[in-house]
């Protein structure tokens, strides 16, 4: 079931240069509604392959409940209701034809807290692999190395794998959780502000990391910070109250905003 990145760029890439067109996430006329309370409206965004998108606002604008629909961890609230599409690789992640566990493996999270499970590093990084019933130490231990390497840790935790998660600092707790969604290979990785209990240099080595993803996952990043969307990301999308108000490459929504209200906001004007 999973397979390395190497065979799964095999039967996926198109040509590297056609790449960052393809959306691998297209949204098409998304509602959300908590209960009888609408949380997003009509929203219609693409996500290009392999680049990093920031989602901004101010607060209660929407930001998590929009990265929540993408994976459908809003399935685990009470009364929650989709309307319109989400096409993972031209398939509606909410349709009969999508696996939900399938859906998380493509598309992983880490959370604005680092939530280690109080397991030895090596055992968190390879959580989902167990799950899903690998076996193999060679493959494993393979897994452990890749994905350590990959969130920038391997270094730092090599020599004390079978040491507890929770001794970490919470920087290094952050890049185990990225370690850990990354061991399965997804295609996209869903970011929820995930530096905002991070010191500077945390936060600084968490935006070089991002840098280094991007080159070969899709990530999209909730972010309160300016200075970090315009640093990590490609693409920003300004959402407020549930609208998409504008949405385009990172400079131009920085330096030259078409509306009104994303400038206010990202000169700080109001949020
Ligand atoms: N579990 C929930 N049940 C009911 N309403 C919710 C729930 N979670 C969020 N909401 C509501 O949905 C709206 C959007 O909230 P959301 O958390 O997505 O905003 P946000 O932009 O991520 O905010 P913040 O920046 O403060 O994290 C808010 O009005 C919020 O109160």
């Amino acid at each position: 079931m999973f397979q390395t990145r190497s065979t799964v760029d095999q039967n996926t890439r198109v040509t590297p240069a056609a790449e960052p067109d393809v959306p691998v996430i297209d949204v098409k006329k998304l509602n959300f509604y908590y209960g009888n309370s609408q949380a997003l409206y009509n929203l219609n965004l693409t996500f290009p392959r392999r680049q990093v998108t920031a989602l901004i606002g101010p607060s209660g604008c929407g930001k998590s409940t929009f990265l929540r629909c993408l994976n459908r961890m809003n399935d685990l609230v009470d009364g929650t209701r989709v309307e319109g599409e989400i096409l993972l690789g031209g398939t509606d992640i909410n349709g009969p034809a999508m696996d939900v566990i399938e859906l998380r493996r493509r598309v992983g999270m880490v959370f604005q807290k680092s939530n280690p499970f109080p397991k030895s590093i090596y055992e968190n990084v390879i959580y989902g692999l167990r799950i899903a019933g690998v076996k193999d130490k060679a493959a494993l231990d393979e897994a452990v190395e890749r994905s350590l390497k990959g969130a920038a840790l391997w270094d730092e935790v090599k020599d004390r794998l079978q040491e507890s998660a929770l001794g970490m600092s919470g920087g290094q707790q952050q890049r185990l959780c990225i370690a850990r969604a990354i061991a399965v290979n997804p295609e996209v990785i869903l970011m929820d502000e995930p530096c905002s209990a991070l010191d500077p240099k945390s936060t600084a080595r968490v935006e070089e990391l991002i840098g280094e993803l991007r080159q070969d996952y899709t990530i999209i990043i909730v972010t309160h910070n300016m200075q970090q969307a315009a640093r990590v990301s490609d693409h920003t999308a300004f959402l407020y109250e549930g609208l998409l108000v504008e949405h385009g490459a990172t400079k131009k929504i920085f330096m030259k905003p078409k509306n009104k209200q994303t400038e206010d906001y990202i000169t700080g004007r109001f949020g």
